[in-house]
């Protein structure tokens, strides 16, 4: 089943030079369950293309294409019902927990307030043990709920970002680069444990990044930004074996060569990696 389908988005920023367009006709769908890797430079588009999907563009529109989430036009839901698509068809896994988890609520009141918005309703109790049991499938302690962000670490509160992206299991988990601000082994075990959840709720996943050895071990397909344009798709093994795009191929060829043997060995062994489901 296709969970998402965006076909020829392009997104107009305004700026005082006029407008901008930061993603031009970018085309690509995925089913239930895969998962989808956005990289390119800095400045291509990734973070504009998931933010339109999210209706989360500041400065900026959707000035043509289609997006369709598990068959629903979204351009046709209002913004008061958008509210209602958030968490609990799509969600977002940002790329600095810092910034989007409120400093002065504690992580449970954070987490409950999405249940609240959707008007999921529990006793005290069970909402207590249901954030408790959301947080340990992320590999947190139930009692971080009582906590506040400052008291966590960078990854725990990514882990938090997780377990609120979760929450009201979406169908599609939209991740802007979430671990670039954690040290190599926290990346390493949060990328992980995205990547557990994601396959124990069915849910398809687009991961934005630019490390593209990260990116070959997690996802099954590849998409490339260069410029506001999606240059290049395909399944992992194949960008990393026959790139068409002169972009990409600099890419691949700025890897070290370790990574880029590890990265093309595991795309080539793992049939299952390749159908995004690992
Ligand atoms: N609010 C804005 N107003 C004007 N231009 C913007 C705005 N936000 C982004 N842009 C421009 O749009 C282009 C695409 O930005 P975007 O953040 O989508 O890129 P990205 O590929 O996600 O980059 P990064 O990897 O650095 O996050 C860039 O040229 C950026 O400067």
């Amino acid at each position: 089943m296709t969970v998402l389908d965006i076909r020829n988005l392009t997104v107009e920023y305004r700026t005082p030079r006029g407008p901008f367009h930061a993603v031009r006709n970018v085309s690509f769908s995925l089913e239930a369950g895969e998962r989808f890797g956005l990289v390119g430079e800095s400045g291509s588009g990734k973070s504009t293309t998931i933010l339109a999907l999210m209706r989360m563009l500041r400065g900026g529109m959707i000035t043509g294409g289609e997006l369709l989430l598990n068959g629903r036009d979204l351009a046709a839901v209002p913004d008061a019902r958008y509210r209602t698509i958030r968490f609990a068809e799509m969600s977002l896994v940002p790329q600095g927990a810092m910034s989007s988890l409120n400093p002065v609520l504690k992580i449970g009141r954070q987490i409950g307030d999405i249940f609240a918005d959707h008007r999921v309703r529990h006793t005290p109790e069970a909402r207590r043990r249901i954030i408790g049991d959301l947080l340990a499938r992320v590999g947190l302690a139930p009692e971080v709920q009582d906590r506040f962000p400052h008291e966590l670490s960078g990854g725990m509160k990514q882990r938090v970002c997780i377990a609120m992206a979760i929450a009201l299991k979406p169908s599609l988990i939209l991740a802007d680069e979430p671990t670039s601000a954690l040290d190599v082994m926290v990346q390493k075990q949060v990328l992980a444990t995205l990547g557990r959840v994601q396959r124990e709720l069915g849910a398809a996943i687009v991961l934005i990044g630019h490390d593209m050895a990260l990116m070959a071990h997690f996802v099954g397909r590849l998409g490339v930004m260069y410029r506001g344009e999606l240059v290049e798709t395909g399944p992992v093994r194949e960008i990393f074996t026959n790139p068409q795009h002169p972009y990409t191929r600099m890419l691949i060829d700025s890897l070290p060569s370790f990574d880029r043997l590890a990265s093309f060995r595991t795309a080539k062994r793992s049939p299952v990696l390749q159908r995004g489901r690992v």
